[in-house]
């Protein structure tokens, strides 16, 4: 298993291009599956992820093919199989996201149940009632979700509680070639629902309230093929820019939507960062200046996302003061928190809320990744620690970082994968 080793070179600087974002590209290629015509994508970003994804879709005879700037062409007319398999679900729980989609153009679907994993019990409930609304008739059997429905899928008024990203993008998509009109409420308003809705838009279907909490959706026979950009990752921004703010130095994310950070930057400067925007860069300046603890809650979007919470936790560990960060999304998100304390960080964890007492220094160790932000938050920890980290389990980072090694090469800090 790949180990990432990490050591403190001081402080970066330079600027580090931002790749496409994951929880955007995923809806939109298994979207591709809506489409009688084929797709062509640019800025997916090389993840394991997407290779899961390109593999579950290659599996029920949707030809990809990649050109040599490594765009995607998606071609779902000839569709052999409906199911997503439990060996695939279970290396990415995104694949739920295939079971709108099916039932929509196929009125048919098999896709195993993704379960828990270690951020905590994740169900499904929403999507499934939401579908079984549309008229869908859902078992479950072995494990396996098997959906049919008698015709086309019928417009519904579903309100999800609570708010859920891949529930509402399960919806969204389950909607789009409906009889009737679907309203969604309680929708998840995050940039990648907003990217899903615009790209079923330009295939054809009709939605209104796109980047509301109230998604109307007017169901449309067929959807055909277009060309489509993913927008940038803001987690893989947000956690550069948090690199920058531990190891105090000056850093330029490049190719991103500033405006998709809001909350995320109002915090990097409550951090006392000094951050200064352009349409598609952002810079955090924090050279010369000590981190500020920061108090966080995190919630759906547009207020402070989940997916950054691991790594405010690191600044806030080495903070002149004391600060409490509460995950309100997750059950089970401060799986970190065990392996930051055996560098040496000082936080202690009651229910869904951290306490942390800034500590002047880390110190580097072998640690153990245990979800995707939490490796990122160990790495994080390891360009600022004294001595050497080793971050077991990288897998969890190739699911959501692109090129990371080379990325943080480029802005000079020492960190190379050992693989055995
Ligand atoms: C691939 C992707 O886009 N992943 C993101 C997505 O995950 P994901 O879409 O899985 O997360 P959700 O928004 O669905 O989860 C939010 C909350 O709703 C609960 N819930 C969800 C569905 C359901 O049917 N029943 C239910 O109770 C969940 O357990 C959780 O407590 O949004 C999360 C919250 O921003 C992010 O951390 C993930 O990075
Ligand atoms: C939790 C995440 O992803 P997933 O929903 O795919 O597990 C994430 O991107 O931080």
């Amino acid at each position: 298993m790949d180990k990432l080793v990490i050591d403190n070179q001081g402080q970066l600087s330079g600027s580090v291009e931002i790749s496409g974002a994951k929880n955007a590209a995923l809806p939109i290629l298994m979207g591709c599956l809506l489409a009688e015509t084929p797709v062509k994508l640019s800025n997916v970003p090389h993840l394991m992820d997407v290779t899961t994804t390109i593999q579950l879709l290659a599996s029920m005879g949707v030809e990809i093919l990649f050109d040599e700037e490594l765009n995607i062409e998606i071609d779902a007319s000839n569709v052999t199989s409906k199911e997503a398999p439990y060996e695939l679900v279970t290396t990415m729980r995104a694949s739920i996201l295939v079971l709108g989609p099916l039932l929509a153009r196929f009125g048919e679907a098999k896709v195993s149940l993704p379960g828990g994993c270690a951020i905590g019990s994740r169900p499904v409930n929403i999507h499934i009632h939401g579908m079984e609304k549309m008229g869908a008739q859902i078992d479950v059997e072995q494990g396996y979700i098997i959906a049919k429905s008698n015709g086309r899928l019928k417009g519904a008024d579903i309100t999800m509680e609570p708010v859920t990203v891949t529930g509402t993008e399960n919806l969204l998509m389950a909607a789009v070639l409906a009889e009737g009109i679907t309203t969604l409420r309680n929708a998840a308003r995050e940039p990648e629902v907003t990217d899903l809705a615009a790209f079923l838009v330009k295939m054809g279907a009709k939605i209104s309230g796109i980047g509301t909490d109230t998604l109307v959706v007017e169901g449309v026979e067929r959807l055909n093929g277009v060309n489509y950009e993913v927008i940038p990752d803001r987690i893989e921004a947000g956690t550069y820019l948090a690199a920058a703010a531990v190891t105090q130095s000056k850093l330029t994310v490049t190719k991103v939507n500033p405006s998709h950070l809001g909350a995320v930057l109002e915090k990097f400067k409550e951090a006392g960062a000094e951050i200064t925007t352009t349409a598609d860069t952002i810079t955090l300046d924090m050279r010369n200046r000590q981190l500020k603890p920061v108090n966080i809650v995190t919630d759906p979007y547009p207020l402070f996302p989940t997916d950054m919470q691991a790594q405010f936790l690191v600044m806030n560990a080495l903070a002149d003061g004391e600060s409490t960060i509460e995950e309100t999304i997750f059950e089970n998100r401060f799986m970190h928190v065990s392996e930051l304390a055996r560098m040496g960080a000082d936080i202690t964890v009651e229910g869904n809320t951290a306490h942390i007492k800034g500590v002047k220094a880390l110190k580097g160790a072998p640690v153990m990744a245990t979800d995707l932000r939490a490796s990122a938050s160990l790495i994080l920890a390891g360009l600022v620690a004294e001595g050497e980290t080793v971050v077991n389990r990288v897998y969890h980072i190739d699911r959501g970082y692109e090129l990371i090694e080379e990325k943080f090469h480029k802005v000079g800090a020492h960190i190379y994968r050992l693989s055995n």
